[in-house]
């Protein structure tokens, strides 16, 4: 059995990130990864300017001046210079004049005809934001291989961007398989069940911009019809999911399949759950990922192998790329820890004041969906190795928890 953390830097390191790029208009970048590095074009501020409505005054050693010009946000003031004793009405982000010396907001000021005076003695360069203070030209504003945020759009609106150079989305295409499986549209039968992995697996691809998921269906265990699906989908996907058959079953036909249109690599992972996991190519570029079909050990293997894969593939940094963790507390003690493999606990996060705690949620075995519904996070659990209350674990958050 392989060690989690072992096998996914392998899959990491046998993944090929993309190179294809396209030009996203800025507005339509939210969810994409750049593709290249972004820096300052501007000082950030780009000028002096003030934090406050008030009056920007010159020289300190008086306590009132006269006001010679009024200033908003968006006025050039270039040609405007105080002399000492002289002062301007101005407001939030308008340009400070030159020879200010602070600025007073209005609520501290008493006001009469043109003369503007104060009680308190004022601190030099108060409530005044200096031109780059925040950000220098020429500096990096935005990392190559990060994905777009909304912040990240604003920002790079500040500095005039209007287009961004960002990797282009790839194709995925996701199968179910198994004889035993129902779409949603079809009447119950014995021996049957609906297909939840593959509605699950695609509400969750398709909330990233950079994939463009389509539904594959499900494929019956025969052997003619998984070949002749996979061939299709390798043709126009740079990644294909299947879920089922990843393990040892006489019908288990994928595998099978995978070796022979391209390369396969069937590992069993020492994790619970999530044991049998497979991977590999067909041509070269279509990356093929075959995920247990329990539907706990689908959801588990996606976001601990298969999601970080593609997201590496996808032009995310291999940092970027690994998945998330935090650290817990264990509001739980395994006094005598057996399982050999590490587990991953579905589990629930309780924010006390003493801290981040965690704890398993009922319904942990790898068919019991409704423990991830249920969890916030999964909880590592190192193979024999006994936890004490308190102790400290990485945990995992989940999509859509946090
Ligand atoms: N002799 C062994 N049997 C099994 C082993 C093993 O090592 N030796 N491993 C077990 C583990 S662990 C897992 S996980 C499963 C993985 O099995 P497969 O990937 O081959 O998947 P299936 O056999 O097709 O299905 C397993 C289970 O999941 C249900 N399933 C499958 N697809 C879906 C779906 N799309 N939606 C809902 N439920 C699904 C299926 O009906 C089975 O109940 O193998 C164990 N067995
Ligand atoms: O690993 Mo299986 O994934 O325990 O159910």
């Amino acid at each position: 059995m392989r060690d989690y953390y072992e096998a996914l830097e392998e899959l990491l390191a046998n993944t090929q990130a993309t190179t294809q790029t396209e030009v996203r208009p800025l507005e339509e970048a939210e969810g994409y990864i750049l593709a290249e590095e972004l820096a300052v074009n501007y000082d950030a501020p780009m000028f002096d300017n003030s934090a406050m409505d008030g009056y920007a005054v010159c020289d300190l050693d008086r306590t009132e001046w006269e006001i010679i010009a009024v200033i908003a946000a968006g006025d050039d003031v270039t040609a405007i210079s105080l002399a000492p004793g002289q002062a301007v009405r101005i407001f939030t982000g308008a340009g400070i004049p030159a020879n200010t010396d602070s600025v007073v907001p209005q609520e501290n000021t008493t006001v009469t005809d043109s003369r503007v005076s104060v009680e308190q003695a004022l601190k030099p360069g108060a409530n005044i934001r200096r031109q780059g203070e925040e950000l220098k030209k020429g500096d990096v504003l935005v990392s190559s291989q990060t994905v777009i945020s909304p912040a990240a759009i604003g920002l790079l609106a500040s500095q005039g961007y209007a287009s961004i150079s960002c990797f282009k989305p790839l194709t995925l295409t996701l199968f179910s398989t198994g004889d035993e499986l129902l779409a949603l549209s079809e009447a119950l039968s014995p021996g049957k069940i609906y297909d939840s992995n593959r509605p699950m697996l695609l509400s969750w691809l398709k909330h990233y911009a950079y994939l463009n998921v389509i539904n594959g269906g499900v494929l019956p265990d025969d052997y003619d019809t998984i070949k002749q699906a996979l061939q299709q989908a390798s043709g126009n996907s740079d990644i294909i999911i299947c879920s089922g058959g990843a393990s040892v079953g006489d019908k288990d036909y994928v595998k099978q399949v995978l070796d022979e249109l391209g390369t396969l690599e069937h590992w069993k992972l020492a994790i619970k759950p999530g044991k049998p996991f497979a991977w590999g190519n067909i041509n070269h570029r279509c990356k093929v990922f075959l995920l247990p079909g329990n539907p706990v050990a689908s959801y588990a293997t996606t976001l601990l192998m298969t999601l970080p894969a593609i997201k590496y593939l996808a032009g995310l940094s291999l940092e970027k790329a690994r998945p998330k963790t935090w650290k817990a507390q264990a509001d739980f003690s395994i006094p005598n820890n057996k399982q050999g493999r590490r587990d991953f606990w579905r589990g629930a996060i309780t924010l006390t004041e003493t801290g981040i705690w965690a704890a398993p949620v009922k319904g942990q075995d790898s068919h019991m969906l409704s423990g991830c519904v249920k969890a916030d996070i999964l909880i590592e659990i190192p193979g024999r190795t006994n936890v004490e209350h308190g102790q400290w674990l990485d945990v995992y958050p989940l999509p859509h928890s946090f």
